[in-house]
C-alpha cells in the first residue's frame, strides 16, 4: 500500500486549502465569440468598450413638452407648440418662446433646456399645433436625460474576468456590442465510485443506497455552466477506475468524483489516480467536508475529488470546486460574497473545525438552523437557504452575529 493511502496528511484551514487550488490551478486562456444573447452566465474574455455615449444624446424621460426655462416667467404662461418630437426623430431647432410636443425618449431640440410633464399643462385649440398653457414653474434641466449619463463614449463597460448575468447583457447590448468573446466552457467529467450505489430506476437490493451525488453534482456543474460529461458509477475495480479516469481526461478539464477519499482501505479511487497521474490527499478543517483530493491524470486534466457524504460533496463543491471553475475561465471574482446575519439559535458545541451550517432565513431577519446537521442528510440542503460561516472552536448563543453565504452565491 503506498504512503499516500496509509498515512493522514495534516488539517489545513479553508483558507490554504483555496490558495493551493488556486495558485495551481491556471485559466485555460481558451475563448469563443458568441452573439451577446447566447452568453448568459459566461465569463468575459475581452473587455467591453463603449464606442458611443449611452444615451447618445440628450432626451427626454416624460411625455410632455420641450422649451426653454427663461420663456415661463410664471405658472400660466402659453407658448406656441413649434413641432412635434416623437422619439426616433430628431427635432429642428428649437425657436425661443416656443414648446415642442415631445415623447419619453425622444431628442431634446438643440436651444430647448427643459421638459414638462403633460400632466403640469393644458393643451389649447389652434392654429396648427396650437398652444400650451404651462401649470407650474421650469427649472433648466427638468426631465432631461443627459447624453452619456449612463456610459461615457470610450468607457470599459465590462471588464475581461466579468461574469456575465442578465443586467450585464443588456448592458453590453445598449453599447452595441453584437457580439462578446468569452471563455470557452470548461469541460468537467462527473464519475461516482461505490459498489453500494444504483441508480434510481433501478431495484434497491439489500446494502444498496441510491445515487444522489450524481444529480446534485451534475446540476451544479451545470448551473456553473460547465459541458458536464458524465461517466455514471464506475465499478469499484482498479482497471475499470484506471479507464475512467484515462476516458476522463482525454475529454476533460477538470474530473470531478465524490466517494473513496477518506481513510477506508476498500477503495480504489486513489490508487487509480496515482497510477494514471499525481494526486494528493487533503485533510481540511471544515464540517462538512473534511476529506479531498486533489491531483492530475495524465498531465492534462485537474482532478478533485470530493467526499462520499452527500452534504459533504455539496459544500466541498460550493466552497472549493465552484471558484477552480471560475479561475479555469479567468472570472476574476471566485469567493462568494457572505453577509452578516443573526443566528436565532443556541450552538453549544464547538467543533475544531470550522462548520458550514445549513441555516434558512426568517421573517425576522436571523438564521434558524435545520434540527439535523449530519452530512448524509441531504435534506438539510433542500431546507436551507445558505450555510453559515461558524468559525473552528466556537459555540454561541441566540443573538450571534455570524457570516451567512446565501446559496445563491455558492450555486450560481
Ligand atoms: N475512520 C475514519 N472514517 C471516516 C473519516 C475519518 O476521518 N476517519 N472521515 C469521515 C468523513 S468526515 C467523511 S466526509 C467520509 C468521506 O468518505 P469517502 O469520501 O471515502 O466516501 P465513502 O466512504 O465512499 O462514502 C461516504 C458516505 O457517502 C455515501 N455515498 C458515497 N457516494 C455516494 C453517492 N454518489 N450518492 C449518495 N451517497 C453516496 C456512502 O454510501 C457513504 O455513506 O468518511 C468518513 N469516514
Ligand atoms: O467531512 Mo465529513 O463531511 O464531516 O462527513
Amino acid at each position: 500500500m503506498s504512503e499516500a493511502t496509509t498515512k493522514r496528511p495534516a488539517l489545513q484551514s479553508l483558507d490554504e486549502a483555496l490558495q493551493r487550488l488556486l495558485s495551481t490551478v491556471q485559466p485555460l486562456g481558451l475563448s469563443e465569440t458568441l452573439p451577446t444573447a447566447d452568453a448568459l452566465g459566461r465569463v468575459l474574455a475581452e473587455a467591453v468598450v463603449s464606442l458611443i455615449y449611452v444615451p447618445p444624446a440628450d432626451n427626454s424621460s416624460m411625455d410632455g413638452y420641450a422649451l426653454r426655462a427663461a420663456d415661463v416667467q410664471a405658472a400660466g404662461s402659453v407658448l406656441p407648440v413649434a413641432q412635434r418630437v416623437p422619439a426616433g426623430v430628431v427635432g429642428a431647432v428649437h425657436q425661443a418662446g416656443t414648446a415642442a410636443r415631445i415623447f419619453t425618449g425622444a431628442q431634446i431640440p438643440i436651444g430647448a433646456d427643459a421638459v414638462i410633464m403633460q400632466e403640469q399643462c393644458e393643451a389649447v385649440a389652434g392654429e396648427g399645433l396650437g398652444s400650451v398653457r404651462v401649470n407650474a414653474e421650469v427649472q433648466a434641466g427638468q426631465w432631461i436625460r443627459r447624453r452619456g449619463e449612463d456610459v461615457e463614449q470610450g468607457a470599459t463597460v465590462l471588464a475581461a474576468g466579468c461574469r456575465l448575468d442578465a443586467a450585464a447583457l443588456g448592458l453590453a447590448a445598449s453599447v452595441g456590442a453584437a457580439q462578446l468573446t468569452v471563455a470557452r466552457r470548461p469541460r468537467v467529467a462527473l464519475f461516482s465510485t461505490g459498489d453500494e450505489l444504483v441508480m434510481p430506476g433501478e431495484p434497491l437490493k439489500p446494502g444498496a443506497i441510491y445515487n444522489s451525488n450524481r444529480f446534485t453534482l451534475r446540476a451544479m456543474l451545470q448551473g456553473l455552466g460547465c459541458e458536464v460529461i458524465d461517466l455514471g458509477i464506475v465499478p469499484d475495480k482498479l482497471d475499470a477506475t484506471r479507464a475512467a479516469l484515462r476516458e476522463a481526461a482525454a475529454q476533460a478539464d477538470l474530473i470531478i468524483t465524490s466517494g473513496g477519499v477518506s481513510v477506508g482501505e476498500e477503495d480504489h479511487l486513489r490508487p487509480a489516480v496515482q497510477a494514471e497521474g499525481s494526486l494528493d490527499l487533503w485533510q481540511i478543517a471544515i464540517k462538512p467536508g473534511k476529506p479531498l483530493a486533489f491531483g492530475r491524470v495524465a498531465d492534462k486534466a485537474w482532478f478533485i475529488g470530493l467526499p462520499g457524504n452527500p452534504v459533504s460533496s455539496f459544500v466541498t463543491f460550493a466552497l472549493l470546486v465552484r471558484p477552480v471553475i471560475l479561475r479555469l475561465q479567468g472570472a476574476s471574482k471566485l469567493q462568494p460574497r457572505g453577509f452578516m446575519l443573526r443566528a436565532d439559535f443556541d450552538w453549544p458545541k464547538a467543533d475544531r473545525r470550522r462548520e458550514f451550517l445549513r441555516v434558512r432565513l426568517n421573517e425576522a431577519g436571523g438564521l434558524d438552523l435545520f434540527p439535523n446537521q449530519s452530512s448524509g442528510v441531504l435534506t438539510s440542503a433542500v431546507w436551507a437557504d445558505g450555510l453559515l460561516d461558524v468559525p473552528a472552536g466556537h459555540c454561541f448563543q441566540r443573538g450571534q452575529m455570524l457570516p451567512y453565504l446565501p446559496m445563491s452565491e455558492l450555486l450560481t
